[in-house]
């Protein structure tokens, strides 16, 4: 039986309904081309433990990272490659059950491609499991491996998610409590991501352009490469480092922080050769936790909760394609004001 999904079928459908509008598009995120590589601000967080003067100077770096890149990588993590390589096995494991298995069970919250799109520009050329953490506890003891893996996964990066996100609080005048009220483990999220090969990965993404909803996200990516960042008005491709895990700013710590720090746009290009296969640890707060600017400055953004925001990304997701991170820029409910 099948694993793939339909995504050649799928594109063809897509691209047929289409063709004029999609050979007319030029816009900014539609072009797959050959970009630079770069490197990712390096953070090696067993400085943290090096007494006052190290610990604040990485402490600074990653504060730094934050607000110039919207992204960096850190060593020494806590995540073992023993931890890495068995939850890479237990992805293998998931993605190539069969396809209508997949479909039909809805298991641990299964996607593939993009059910909104209407051009190739909003299709994504990948799979996921989109996993609550709520979901975990209610495994069956079929899934005893893949559970006891996200057990230990889990355990090690959400201390890392709240550490982080305490870390970066700190210069904002956000009271220490915040986050250890706000974002208890069970409201966030583990995406378990595959891109398969794709027969013309010039024309069309692994995963489209976006940024992500919540504080921070906390990714492993294989060794394959493929993500990349917009950065300074061009795209570059991250160069990959299968020894770190890589952060990035949400939308939400953009808005705590009044723009402070930045939740950058970016993607995944897809290979031809070779499946890619990454984990993703999104740091969300509870549904009506209110996220707003803390400091003494008049606030760029407008107050809101997970619960509104996640409601007005799904309305532009089934409207437009995308997510609009632009809830802001002509939506009723605009979050930079
Ligand atoms: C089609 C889409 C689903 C998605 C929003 C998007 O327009 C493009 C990226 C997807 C993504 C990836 C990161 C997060 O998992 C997510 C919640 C997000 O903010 O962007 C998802 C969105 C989703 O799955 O709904
Ligand atoms: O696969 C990756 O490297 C990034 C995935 C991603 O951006 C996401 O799941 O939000
Ligand atoms: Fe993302």
């Amino acid at each position: 039986m099948d694993f793939k999904p339909p995504f050649q079928q799928t594109c063809k459908a897509i691209l047929l309904q289409n063709s004029t509008h999609e050979a007319l598009s030029s816009h900014d995120d539609d072009k797959v081309s050959l970009v630079e590589e770069c490197e990712l601000p390096l953070i090696d967080l067993s400085h943290l433990n090096l007494g006052h003067f190290e610990g604040d100077k990485c402490m600074n770096e990653i504060a730094q990272a934050a607000s110039q890149w919207g992204f960096f990588q850190v060593v020494n993590h806590g995540v073992s490659q023993e931890v890495i390589k068995s939850m890479q096995n237990e992805q293998k494991r998931l993605f190539h059950k069969p396809f209508a298995e997949k479909v039909e069970k809805n298991f641990l919250n299964y996607r593939w491609g993009n059910p909104q799109a209407t051009c190739l520009r909003q299709f994504s050329w990948s799979e996921a499991f989109h996993i609550s953490l709520t979901e975990i506890p209610t495994m069956n003891d079929h899934h005893n491996s893949l559970r006891s893996t996200i057990e230990a996964f889990v355990k090690t990066v959400s201390g890392l998610a709240k550490r982080l996100a305490e870390i970066l609080a700190q210069p904002l005048g956000v009271k220490p409590i915040y986050f250890e009220e706000n974002c208890p483990t069970r409201t966030s999220y583990l995406r378990l991501n595959r891109y398969a090969p794709c027969p013309f990965p010039s024309q069309v993404f692994g995963l489209i352009s976006h940024t992500d909803t919540d504080f921070l996200t906390i990714v492993h990516q294989d060794q394959v490469g493929g993500l990349e960042i917009f950065k300074d008005g061009r795209w570059l491709a991250v160069k990959p480092n299968p020894e770190a895990l890589i952060v990035n700013i949400g939308d939400f710590f953009e808005a705590l922080s009044n723009g402070a720090y930045k939740s950058i746009k970016h993607r995944v290009v897809s290979t031809q050769e070779v499946e890619r296969l990454s984990v993703a640890y999104f740091y969300c707060p509870s549904y009506d936790a209110v996220v707003r600017n803390c400091g003494n400055e008049p606030s760029t953004y407008r107050q809101f909760t997970l619960r509104e925001y996640k409601l007005q990304t799904q309305i532009d997701v089934q409207k437009t394609g995308e997510k609009k991170q632009t809830l802001m820029k002509n939506g009723k409910m605009r979050w930079r004001l």
